[in-house]
Order: C-alpha cells, then structure tokens, then sequence
C-alpha cells in the first residue's frame, strides 16, 4: 500500500492506494467519528460491494443509502433523497458519510456532507478510475444544474480517501477508458514524461493490468494532491485541472447528462484545446496529434458530435465557472507539459478551433 498526503494545514488528508483496502477498517476508523456512518452508493456498486464495506464497519451503527445509477440523476432530487435517508435514520452530527462508487457519487455523497447539519465527516472510497484518480481528491462537491455542469456545489475536504485497485476489476471497458481521459490530463498539464509511459504503458493499462493502474493511479494523485495543496479554492493553477473541460462541460449540458460520458466529454475537449493552443503557436502539429493519439489509443472519442454547431459551443461556454466579468478564460497548453490559464486570445482562433475538421484530423492520424 502507498499512502500519498494532500497538504492544507488543518484540512490535510490521506489518500491510500493498495489492493483489497475495502477490508481494511484500521485505515478507516482513525478518520470516522462517533459509532455513526452512512454509506452512500448506488444501485449498480451496491449488489459489487457494499455487503463487503458493511463486514468492514460492523462495529458502527450504518445505514446504507443506495441511489439511481447515473450522470442524469447528479441533481436536487437525488441529492434530497440522501439527506431523507440520513433524517430518516436520525443521523446526527456525529455522523460520518462514506461516498462508495464514482465521481457521481462522490461529488453528490460530498455535496450531501457539507450540508447536512452544516457539516458532516466525508470519506471518499471511489471505485472507478475517474474517481480514484481525480474526483475523490481536492473536494469540488457538487450537482449539475440543466444550463450547466457541477453549478451548485462546495469545496469540502475529505477526512480520507481509500483506494482500493481490486475494484477496478468489475468497470466495464467504457468507464475505464472514461478514467483514462483525466489520466492523460496531468500529462499534458504537468509531466510530460508521464506521456511517454502512458504511451507504453495503454496496453497494460486497458488490460486492467494492476501494476500499471496502481502506478498510474499514483501518479494521477500525487500530481492532484500538489496542485490542490497550492491552490485550493481555484483562484490560479487548480484551473489547470480544467484542462478540456470548458469545451467538454459544453458537450455534456448540449447532448444531456449521461449521454457523453464526463471523460469521454473530456477526452474530445482535449482535442479541442491541444488544436487552438497549435492554431495559436504555442504547440506543433506533431505535439497536437501526440497528444490526440494518446487519446484514440486510450479508446476515447476527439471528434465533438456532429450536431453541435460552434454557435452551441459559445452559449454554453459563457457559463463557464472559468468567465470572469464577461471574459472566457480557456486552459491551453504553451507546451506538452506545460498548461495556462488565459483569456488573452484572438477571439477568431476561437471560433477556428470550433470550426476545425476534427474527422479530417482522426481519418490522417489513422492512416500514418
Ligand atoms: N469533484 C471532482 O474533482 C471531479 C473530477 C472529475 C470528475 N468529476 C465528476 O465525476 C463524475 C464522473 O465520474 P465517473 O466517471 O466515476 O462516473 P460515475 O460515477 O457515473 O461511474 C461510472 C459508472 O460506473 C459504475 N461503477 C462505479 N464503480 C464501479 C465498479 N467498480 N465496477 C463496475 N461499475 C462501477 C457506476 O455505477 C456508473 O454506472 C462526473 O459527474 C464528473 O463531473 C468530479
Ligand atoms: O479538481 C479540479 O479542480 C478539476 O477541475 C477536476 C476536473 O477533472 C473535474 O471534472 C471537476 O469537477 C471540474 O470542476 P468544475 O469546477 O469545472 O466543475
Ligand atoms: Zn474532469
């Protein structure tokens, strides 16, 4: 096992990554407090592992609250039933949520946490490699508003986040190749040497190889923990982490929660802001197609939908949490490696990247 730290002061936490430490209560019990805890999963986790995560706390008192599966239901209605099943088994300050499953959960579970009471204790145990890679680190809780993604939320720190690998055995391809999207993210926005064992390592990784996720999983944190313990509340490089996610929020809110998945929303975003940071100079075409291909060998999508007119892109884009008075600020890359956050771009690269031939692109990178 390997135990990372993310660091902010009194708000510090461990991220423990290993196989099999859903059975490990001694690295739960030091961060619940009181005998109270209330598991929050969902339908599909629920029947994989919660009798498991239930052996593991069966010296507490638990309630289990077991939601919808989906993007679609990361909203007030679903969020309302997790505080019924906190009230309705008279939960009380004392009370430690655990969040059992992916980001949905997590950012919901965490959400539900910061408001109950005005305050709960929050343990993050992600079982996708989205989750264990990015959203149970750094506290952005929240759920989707129908005009734009993650727009009502809070910053609230876990107490702990458990990482157990072995639950990456049952994700099905789709989800893995989801998680792999954010994984090639810090790449791009902080290591580009990382790139190169990506580059080597797709196979294993898609495999489900244990070895290559734990050290990608490693990795994918030790970068999160950093950034989050510089810059917590996203006032300068947290924004980094936001790499593609302006152009994918954008597909997300157009086509319907659920219907792109976040890492695949994410994964053609990518492509999006590795062409306008080339349209602007900063990166070569063979930089940009690296990093595309990175992606297709990851099993994701770099095409946006068809349907999508850059006229949509730019009405959901004005929600943006990144626009500041009216202003849209993008993350682009100056090199592999190397990510900014900006507004100071030519408004017509913009509407280029939007209008760019992104099949074109796919179709030559295909036949090289
Ligand atoms: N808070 C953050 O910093 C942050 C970061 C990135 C993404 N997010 C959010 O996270 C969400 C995406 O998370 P996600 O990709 O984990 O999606 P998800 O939570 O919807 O999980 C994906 C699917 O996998 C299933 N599943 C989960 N674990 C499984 C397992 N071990 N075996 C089999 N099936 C399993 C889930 O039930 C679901 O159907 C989005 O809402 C996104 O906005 C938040
Ligand atoms: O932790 C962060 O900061 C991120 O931006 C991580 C992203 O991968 C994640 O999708 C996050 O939820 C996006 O945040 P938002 O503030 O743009 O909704
Ligand atoms: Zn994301």
């Amino acid at each position: 096992m390997q135990t990372l730290h993310v660091d902010l002061a009194e708000r510090s936490y461990p991220i423990h990554i290993g196989a099999d430490l859903l059975g490990r209560a001694d690295l739960l019990a030091p961060h619940i407090v009181g005998r109270q805890v209330a598991i929050v999963t969902n339908e599909t986790i629920a029947p994989l592992y919660l009798a498991a995560l239930e052996a593991t706390l069966a010296d507490y008192r638990v309630t289990s609250i077991v939601l919808p599966d989906g993007e679609a239901f990361k909203n007030w209605e679903t969020l309302q039933a997790i505080f019924d099943g906190l009230l309705g088994a008279r939960h009380d300050r004392r009370t430690t949520v655990i969040a059992l499953g992916g980001g949905v959960i997590g950012d919901m579970a965490g959400f539900a946490a910061a408001c109950y009471q005005r305050g709960v204790n929050f343990i993050q145990i992600p079982t996708t490699l989205l989750s264990q890679v990015d959203s149970s680190v750094g506290g952005k809780t929240g759920i989707n508003h129908p005009l734009g993604k993650n727009m009502v939320g809070a910053f609230y720190q876990p107490q702990a986040v458990l990482i157990d690998t072995r639950s990456l055995d049952t994700l099905p391809p789709r989800e893995l190749s989801a998680g792999l999207a954010e994984v090639i993210k810090y790449g791009l926005i902080c290591d580009e040497a990382f790139l190169g064992w990506l580059e080597k390592n797709m196979a294993a990784l898609r495999g489900l190889d244990q070895v290559a996720l734990t050290l990608a999983i490693e990795r994918s944190c030790a970068a999160k923990a950093r950034v989050v313990g510089a810059d917590e509340r996203e006032t300068g490089i947290r924004a980094t982490l936001n790499l593609g996610h302006t152009f994918g929020h954008a597909i997300e809110t157009h086509m319907g929660y659920g219907v792109w998945l976040h890492g695949e929303a994410v994964a053609a975003g990518t492509a999006m802001a590795l062409e306008m940071s080339h349209r602007l100079g900063w990166i070569t075409a063979d930089e940009r197609d690296r990093g595309v291909r990175l992606f297709l060998a990851a099993g994701l999508p770099v095409v946006p939908p068809q349907e999508m007119t850059p006229a949509d892109f730019l009405e959901h884009m004005a929600v943006d949490k990144k626009v500041l008075d009216g202003q849209l600020r993008l993350v682009l890359l100056r090199s592999l490696g190397e990510a900014v956050v900006t507004s100071d771009y030519p408004r017509d690269i913009l509407n280029a990247t939007l209008a760019a031939d992104y099949p074109a692109l796919v179709a030559r990178l295909n036949n090289q």
